[in-house]
């Protein structure tokens, strides 16, 4: 596991990103199949109605199995589609499971803009959240953009609102030691990797 305590946010972020980019393709593709395993038949994925994933990029934990789970099971699946304006937000839009898609700004796919698909996000009952490194406390650390923070900003003022669930997913080599928490960062129920829950 990464020690954390002597690198930066930056210096860990450019490692974490490095290391999960070089993993080989059988790898991903393990442990994509594995993260599959540990949440498909898992009560909090069944039992969402609604839930926000992700498209794979920089050698992400890929969770396009569970997407299609969830599309086979009748769930509504949302993904973030960055906003122009302010270029610091991002909102979560329902995705159709054979939907076209087009590359954001930072070569992301995500649907085209349309605001009738669009759900406030504490209308969602789970959120598996991107991330760059984890902790077994709840931390996360992300692409540096702060877009998940920012939409996850009203939490701090509802301590007992505990919808939507929000579930890291990561390869275990993400996981360091002790992540330092900014005040604006919001805890993580836990996060799954593809060899189990932390
Ligand atoms: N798959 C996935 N989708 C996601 C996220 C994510 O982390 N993973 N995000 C989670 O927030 C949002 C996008 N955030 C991002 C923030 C920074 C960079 C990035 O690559 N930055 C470049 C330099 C910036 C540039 O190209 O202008 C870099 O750091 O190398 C990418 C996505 C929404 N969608
Ligand atoms: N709730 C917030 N309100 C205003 N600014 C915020 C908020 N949350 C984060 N930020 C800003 O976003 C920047 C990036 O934050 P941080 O490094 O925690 O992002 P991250 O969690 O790694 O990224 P992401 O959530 O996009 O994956 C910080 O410099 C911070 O100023």
């Amino acid at each position: 596991m990464i020690d954390a305590s002597n690198l930066t946010r930056a210096q860990l972020r450019r490692t974490l990103r490095k290391t999960r980019r070089e993993l080989p393709r059988a790898a991903q593709r393990k442990a994509a199949a594995a993260l599959y395993r540990q949440l498909a038949q898992h009560p909090v994925f069944r039992r969402a109605r609604s839930v926000a994933l992700y498209l794979a990029n920089d050698g992400e934990i890929d969770p396009h199995l569970l997407i299609r789970a969830a599309h086979a099971r009748g769930k509504q699946v949302f993904l973030p589609v960055l906003k122009s304006w302010p270029r610091t937000s991002m909102v979560f839009q329902r995705l159709d499971a054979h939907e076209k898609l087009a590359a954001n700004r930072f070569g992301i796919p995500e649907p085209r803009r349309n605001a009738k698909r669009q759900r406030k996000i504490w209308t969602l009952d789970l959120i598996l959240l991107p991330l760059v490194g984890f902790d077994q406390h709840g931390g996360r650390l992300g692409m540096g953009g702060g877009f998940y923070d920012r939409s996850l900003a009203y939490r701090a003022l509802r301590k007992n609102w505990h919808k939507p669930t929000l579930l890291g997913l990561a390869h275990s080599c993400q996981q360091v030691d002790q992540l330092a928490m900014a005040n604006w960062d919001v805890p993580l129920d836990a996060t799954v990797t593809d060899g189990g829950w932390y």
